[in-house]
């Protein structure tokens, strides 16, 4: 397994700017999730890297070696790069142990291979299925056998998981990062799904209009986002108004601690960001707790994720997780306290943007 350098790749259709100087570095053996929303050139930057596109500007390298810049282009064959496209592109006439088979010269055939990458799937004894067979997941985790078998420098997955209903989906992506892990691949996954990216990948890449905004581990894009864009995009958040001074924030929920990227603390007026999970849901008139409204509920089994409303109408998202100590009925009144600290963001054009929940 080898080492994906991306820098400062540019790629347009006509007028269409796909990529626009994206740098992406995907560590040997680790596998970054690329997360971005329809049209943020994710599919265009995956076939760059496996060579179906050739790039205008910047260059792609394998392992140390330069596989696509103007005017060079390592054919796809030659770069020996596994795809596994969004529903496993299966040959419908061939048992299991075929379609894994296919991509194998002869005597790697006959090594094991073909039997061990189906238990890292957890599909052992499956070789002589055939794919109509299979359920939607299994046929997933044979693709991605296949992909793994002949020991590709890198594997690319393109929303893989996206046909699969959510319960089956939550099973088959954490098996087949474990198998991607236990092969020692490095790979690269394309998604428009957040909570994908953020529990399986080692790195988050987040794509926005073809530039990569932000790239770390999942928990510090989460936490730490550049920006409020990447805030949004990667989970529910809460936008309040906010005057910074020493460390602390003035908000509709009272005075909150706050930290900035930078670490020194902001003395302008902007906007803070808590996530939902941030906001402690307590009975209504418990002393030091703001006053709010219940006016959503979306129920999600292990947790509830509440719309409130603040006496001011500042709207306010919380998550609650079962079983709820506190009865919170829509047009019920509650009492919420802030957990933690909030992210700074000190702009002026903040009340934009904290209008639109
Ligand atoms: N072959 C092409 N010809 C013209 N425009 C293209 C082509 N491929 C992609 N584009 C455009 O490039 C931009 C990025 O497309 P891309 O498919 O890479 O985005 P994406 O993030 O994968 O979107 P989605 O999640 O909807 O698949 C879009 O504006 C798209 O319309």
């Amino acid at each position: 397994m080898a080492e994906l350098r991306v820098t400062a790749v540019h790629k347009s259709f006509g007028s269409v700017r796909a990529l626009r100087g994206v740098d992406l570095t995907v560590r040997s053996g680790t596998l970054t999730a690329v997360l971005g929303p329809s049209g943020s050139g994710k599919t265009t930057l995956l076939r760059c890297i496996a060579g179906f596109e050739t790039v205008d500007a910047g260059e792609i390298r394998l392992d140390g070696h330069r596989i696509a810049a103007p005017g060079r282009t390592v054919p796809p064959e030659r770069r020996r790069i596994a795809v596994v496209p969004q529903e496993g592109a299966l040959f419908p006439h061939l048992p299991v142990r075929g379609n894994i088979a296919y991509g194998l010269d002869r005597r790697t055939r006959w090594t094991g291979r073909i039997e061990s990458v189906l238990a890292l799937v957890g599909l052992a004894g499956f070789e002589h299925r055939m794919p109509h067979h299979l359920s939607g997941g299994q046929q997933q985790r044979v693709a991605v056998a296949r992909a793994l078998a002949p020991h590709p420098p890198a594997v690319l997955l393109d929303e893989p998981f996206s046909a699969l209903d959510a319960a089956l989906r939550a099973e088959v992506r954490q098996d087949v990062r474990s198998a991607l892990r236990s092969d020692g691949a490095t790979a690269v996954l394309v998604t428009h799904d957040q909570a994908e990216a953020l529990s399986i990948a080692d790195e988050v890449a987040v794509l926005h209009d073809g530039r990569i905004v932000q790239s770390g581990p999942p928990d510090l894009v989460y936490h730490s986002p550049a920006t409020p864009w990447v805030a949004d995009i990667v989970g529910e958040t809460v936008w309040l108004p906010a005057e910074m001074t020493g460390g602390r924030a003035r908000t509709p929920l009272g005075p909150v601690p706050v930290v900035t990227s930078d670490g020194r603390p902001p003395s302008a007026p902007g906007r803070v960001l808590l996530r939902p999970e941030q906001i402690e849901v307590v009975p209504a008139g418990t002393p030091a707790a703001n006053t709010a409204t219940v006016v959503r509920r979306d129920f999600q089994g292990h947790d509830t994720l509440l719309a409130l409303r603040l006496t001011d109408g500042t709207p306010v998202l919380a998550r609650i997780f079962a079983p709820a100590s506190v009865p919170h009925a829509i047009g019920g009144e509650v009492g919420l306290r802030v957990r933690g600290a909030a992210r700074a963001f000190p702009t002026p054009s903040g009340a934009t943007d904290v209008s639109r929940r």
